[in-house]
């Protein structure tokens, strides 16, 4: 099984097909980050939004042409429906204007497909009861397109192929059962009218499925730095962003560390610039090996990195540093520890008005600790932690020392 995998990923490489992870990230939204979760929700929302907009316009506007060719009293059953129907759809565009999140970007177009459909049962219902004119028929046929243009709708959607499946299987039963009656008639009539709303669908489903993976490698290419795989310093606002959001909401705490690695320059200009990319390499995935699940590392200018703790008091902050420091960011080339200046911050002992102030806080103390000498950590009440190893940091990464002798 294992072979079978490592050669089907082989192969989908070179022939530029999906992997298994790329084909689990379009079937599902498990394996989904938050950058993209909250970047298809806020796409799915807006496009609620423009889709209803619109609906709320056209649906009872539409009653203008069932006056002027549809019997009176069915003229008013359509009405009452119409106007039920706008009043659904303004609802609907109203609730999608609120902030984005992926549940309610589900259920209002879960609300939004649903409208049409039972717009199409009820009319369909009504319409079948009256005899109709060849004219009047025409009007009626396009009450019938309704769940087509629905279905058709889907393709504006960046969907899961399981979103896709949950939305289509509803209104493909509801086609099924409005075309039950005609079937008794006209089978062939019945079985072409489901084969051509099947076919709609699967188009559909593939928009969608493209629109999705188009979505992910654009958003994943500006949510992940290539060269240490960390969040970039635009998805890193989004994040502390929410997280400050959400710790000011339940008056919780939020610490942030501000890293910036110390005479890392030595190392481009003695080593090169690729043994400089390592050991950037290295310092971020002991970071991350380092920080629990929930929190966040970013990679927030050339080496200099922020991690966002949510729910961490400075003791906490201080705990996490401590395991840093024992854990270390890895070697320098020449086997020397690589070591840190870090500046603490933190939502509550700190009382910021907002991510930034908390960020330009804990940047002004990484400087402290900076220039306090390095390999330290600078926290509330100049709380100060030292790097095991490095009880004398400047002698061991003084530039000098480390270049090499020339002949
Ligand atoms: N290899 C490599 N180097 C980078 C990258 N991004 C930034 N740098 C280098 O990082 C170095 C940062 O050096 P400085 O900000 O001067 O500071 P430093 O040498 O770390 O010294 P202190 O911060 O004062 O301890 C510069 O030489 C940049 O060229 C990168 O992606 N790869």
């Amino acid at each position: 099984m294992k072979y079978l995998t490592a050669m089907y990923i082989s192969l989908s490489e070179s022939l530029g097909i999906y992997t298994p992870d790329q084909l689990y990230e379009l079937f599902t939204n498990k394996q989904h980050s938050m950058p993209i979760s909250r970047h298809r929700a806020t796409i799915m929302q807006s496009r609620v939004f423009f889709f209803c907009a619109i609906f709320a316009v056209l649906v009872p506007t539409w009653s203008l042409i069932d006056l002027l060719f549809l019997p009176g009293k069915l003229w008013g059953e359509l009405l009452l429906i119409r106007i039920l129907s706008g009043a659904a759809f303004i609802l609907l565009a109203w609730q999608a204007r609120k902030e984005a999140s992926l549940l309610r970007a589900r259920l209002l177009l879960a609300g939004m497909l649903s409208v049409t459909p039972l717009f199409y049962l009820v009319s369909d219902h009504w319409l079948q009861a009256y005899e109709l004119s060849d004219t009047e028929q025409v009007v009626a046929e396009l009450y019938a397109l309704l769940p087509f243009v629905m279905v058709a709708g889907l393709t504006l959607f960046p969907l899961t192929l399981r979103e896709l499946l949950a939305y289509a299987a509803p209104m493909l039963i509801v086609v099924v059962i409005a075309v039950i009656p005609q079937a008794k008639n006209d089978i062939p009539q019945a079985v072409s009218t489901i084969w051509l709303f099947t076919l709609i669908l699967g188009v559909a489903m593939f928009a969608s499925l493209n629109q999705l993976r188009y979505m992910l490698s654009q958003v994943n290419r500006a949510s992940y730095d290539v060269l240490t795989g960390l969040l970039t310093r635009r998805a890193g606002i989004e994040m502390l962003d929410l997280q400050y959001r959400l710790t000011t909401m339940s008056e919780s705490n939020l610490s942030i560390l501000y890293l910036d690695l110390d005479h890392f320059k030595t190392v481009n200009d003695v080593y090169g610039h690729d043994a400089g990319d390592v050991v950037l390499k290295t310092a971020a995935q002991q970071l991350c090996a380092t920080v629990r699940k929930g929190d966040s590392v970013i990679r927030w200018g050339g080496e200099e990195f922020i991690v966002i703790l949510p729910t961490a008091t400075p003791d906490e902050a201080n705990d996490v540093i401590t395991r840093l420091m024992k854990a270390g960011l890895g070697t320098r080339p020449d086997g020397t520890p690589v070591t840190a200046s870090i500046g603490v911050a933190e939502v509550q002992a700190d009382t910021t008005k907002d991510w930034k102030a908390m960020i330009e806080l804990a940047d002004h103390r990484m400087y402290t600790a900076k220039t306090g000498g390095r390999a330290r950590s600078m926290g509330i009440n100049d709380t100060q932690l030292l790097w095991p190893e490095c009880s004398n940091a400047e002698a061991i990464q003084n530039p000098e020392e480390v270049l090499p002798a020339t002949s």
